[in-house]
């Protein structure tokens, strides 16, 4: 015991461990100023855009870019400013679906600057890959960094909306986002009718109660499919899991789109489909599932959406 104690005696007074605290808590001020600095510039950016929302699901390949892009058209098309903001990294789709993948990011200082698609501000991780096949291989924080950066340094001025695209699940990327943007207006979940489908997007409803992110609705993608011979729409797949979803969770439906081949012809061409087949009878559709987020953008005001089935709080 008595060793014990003078050595550390010794530790409190030995010089050079005197200086390394010194030099840590230099390190550590450092970085909560350099913290604090970035934090301001992220809340000056974030402040000039009046509505934020997350398009997001627990499953793959449901539709969560279309969602995105057709909002966002359809935003636009109605006069708004409206920026689409991809934080895919590892599979950002948004540059096809706009025929952007030529793009390339450019800086102008210490702004990243959008790329424009008509009215359409857009920003992706697809326009710093040298090549379309690049695999961008990096771990949480890498990634954590980089949304950040987008958040913080992308000069979208002013903005009535900005839609966020997101991968599938409830990690590092879309965890980021519900973060560090304090005042989302909320989350449209995508599902497709099956129960496949529908029990990842149930974990993404509990992962926005966790985090007090509105859900705005539950949008039932490709559910029946649209012959491209006379307009029927057929049921192909076990129906109706999106507006169970709804249902059971109390969260409002937004609507179902049908599978309709010239969507992913759209998507593919990277020419948005309500702006193509805007008389199409599933523009019609899509028109109508858009319309209530529509209209919360048109409201008054930032951020007017009503907190919608959010539970108390628990912190992640
Ligand atoms: N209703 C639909 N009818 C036909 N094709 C569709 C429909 N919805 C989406 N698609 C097509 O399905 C493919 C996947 O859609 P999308 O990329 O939007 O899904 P995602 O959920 O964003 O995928 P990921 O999880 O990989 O990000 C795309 O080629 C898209 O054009």
């Amino acid at each position: 015991m008595k060793l014990k104690s003078s050595g550390l005696e010794m530790l409190e007074t030995c010089s050079t461990c005197q200086q390394k605290e010194h030099s840590a808590a230099t390190r550590r001020a450092n970085k909560s100023e350099k913290e604090n600095r970035e934090q301001q510039r992220l809340q000056s950016r974030l402040c000039r855009i009046k509505h934020k929302i997350i398009v997001l699901s627990g499953k793959g390949g449901v539709g969560k870019s279309m969602v995105a892009v057709n909002l966002a058209i359809s935003l636009a098309r109605s006069g708004k400013r409206v920026g689409v903001l991809d934080v895919d990294i590892h599979g950002p789709s948004i540059p096809t679906m706009l025929g952007l993948e030529n793009e390339k990011l450019h800086g102008d200082g210490n702004d990243l600057l959008p790329i424009s698609y008509g009215n359409l501000m857009v920003m992706s991780i697809g326009f710093v890959l040298n090549n379309h096949d690049e695999a961008l291989i990096w771990r949480g924080p890498r990634k954590i960094a980089a949304i950040k950066q987008f958040l913080a340094d992308v000069a979208w001025g002013d903005l009535d909306c900005l839609v966020v695209d997101s991968p599938p699940g409830t990690g590092d990327e879309v965890l980021s986002v519900c973060q560090l943007i304090d005042n989302l207006d909320g989350a449209i979940l995508v599902t497709t009718p099956q129960k496949i489908a529908a029990i990842d997007v149930r974990k993404t409803v509990t992962f926005c109660r966790r985090l007090q992110v509105p859900i705005l609705g539950v949008v039932e993608n490709m559910n029946g499919f649209v012959c491209p011979k006379c307009g029927e729409i057929t049921s192909i797949l076990p129906e109706g899991e999106g507006r169970k979803i709804a249902q059971d969770m109390e969260i409002p439906f937004l609507g179902s789109i049908p599978i309709d081949p010239d969507i992913a012809w759209a998507g593919d061409r990277g020419s948005p489909f309500l702006e193509q087949f805007a008389d199409s009878r599933t523009a019609e559709i899509m028109n109508r599932v858009v319309a209530p987020l529509l209209s919360l953008i048109s409201a008054k005001g930032p951020n007017r959406s009503k907190r919608l089935a959010v539970e108390s709080a628990s912190s992640v």
